[in-house]
């Protein structure tokens, strides 16, 4: 039986109006399921835990954005159980990563399907945080302030009730350039170190998108075994600006103030800390140290080929 665990608030209420499709859908076509339909993350890890002792649920589908799912991935890692998306989110990195269509009853499709692509974590450390876990991608430094400032923010909610999304990233990058200090970066990857002046972000990624769409480290392939980070740095504010449109079809990588690095693990320091935040919820701070943790999630995704 598939366990539907629903964020009826993520999207801004887009969960609620996608879970009544599905539920319907499952109505009519007669198939048996179980629901947590939870008002917060902890009441919806604290009823999975609960269903899955049962040993009856042969897959967990989530209906929600990333920060949903997020907030799920030590459950569904440990228990080793298949996991399914619904998106419903404001930026569904998630399932444009894995390929899963926004259409709910395409989706709900995917899910009973059955078909699973086993897929890499990126585990985090810092001194905020000493184990979390992120599907997406984690946010340090600029990019980390502007998922600060649309997470719960007014323009955000708007931005959902008019269907996009993805703009409140945008809005959210602006109102951060205009408070944001850039400051030498070190990153070491697999022992070897970098250094940046200004450094703006350093994106740590295990898909090739991030913020909406954003396409932040292109050749980043969920079950490739490696992190790939994204460090912007050496630049004007300006020249951000001119770089931001870039991110939409993945043609920064080509200027001299982008640096590509990969690798299994990755530590970033910096003088004053900067923000980082893991599929769009708070990861804590620099000093952050990322390792890829490969094949830890069977990912109900298309069948390939
Ligand atoms: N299972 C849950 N039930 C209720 N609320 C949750 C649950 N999980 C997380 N939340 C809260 O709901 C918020 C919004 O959820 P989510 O991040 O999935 O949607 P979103 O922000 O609209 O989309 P996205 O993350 O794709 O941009 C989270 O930031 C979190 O505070």
């Amino acid at each position: 039986m598939v366990l539907f665990v629903v964020n009826e608030s993520s999207g801004n209420g887009r969960g609620k109006k996608v879970w009544a499709k599905v539920e319907a859908q499952l109505h009519k076509r007669g198939i048996e399921y179980h629901t947590v339909v939870s008002s917060s993350q902890d009441e919806a890890v604290i009823r999975m835990e609960e269903l899955l002792l049962t040993g009856k649920m042969k897959a967990v589908a989530v209906i929600g954005g990333d920060g949903t799912l997020h907030g799920l991935l030590p459950l569904l890692v440990a228990s080793g159980i298949p996991c399914g998306l619904i998106p419903a989110g404001s930026g569904n990195d998630t399932s444009r990563a894995l390929g899963i269509p926004r259409n709910p009853i395409r989706a709900l499709d995917i899910i009973l399907a059955g078909h699973t692509r086993r897929i890499d974590v990126l585990e985090t450390t810092s001194e905020q945080y000493k184990s979390q876990i992120t599907l997406t991608a984690v946010a340090v430094g600029l990019d980390g302030a502007v998922a600060a400032d649309v997470n719960g923010s007014g323009y955000k909610r708007w931005c959902n009730k008019l269907g996009v999304g993805s703009l409140a990233y945008i809005i959210g990058l602006f109102r951060s350039l205009a408070v944001f200090k850039p400051q030498s970066i070190t990153v070491t990857i697999d022992g070897v170190t970098h250094d940046f002046t200004r450094g703006w972000l350093s994106a740590i990624s295990n898909v090739s998108t991030y913020g909406g769409g954003l396409k932040i480290c292109p050749k980043a392939l969920p079950d490739d075994n490696l992190l790939h980070t994204c460090i912007v740095h050496s630049c004007s504010v300006w020249r951000i600006l001119l770089i931001f449109p870039t991110l939409l079809n993945g043609s920064h990588v080509k200027q001299p103030y982008v640096t590509i690095l990969s690798g299994r693990s990755v530590r970033i320091d910096a003088p004053k800390p900067f923000v980082a935040f893991g599929d769009g919820e708070p990861s804590g701070h620099t000093p952050l140290i990322a390792t890829i943790v490969p094949a830890q999630l069977d990912f109900l995704t298309e069948a390939s080929g």
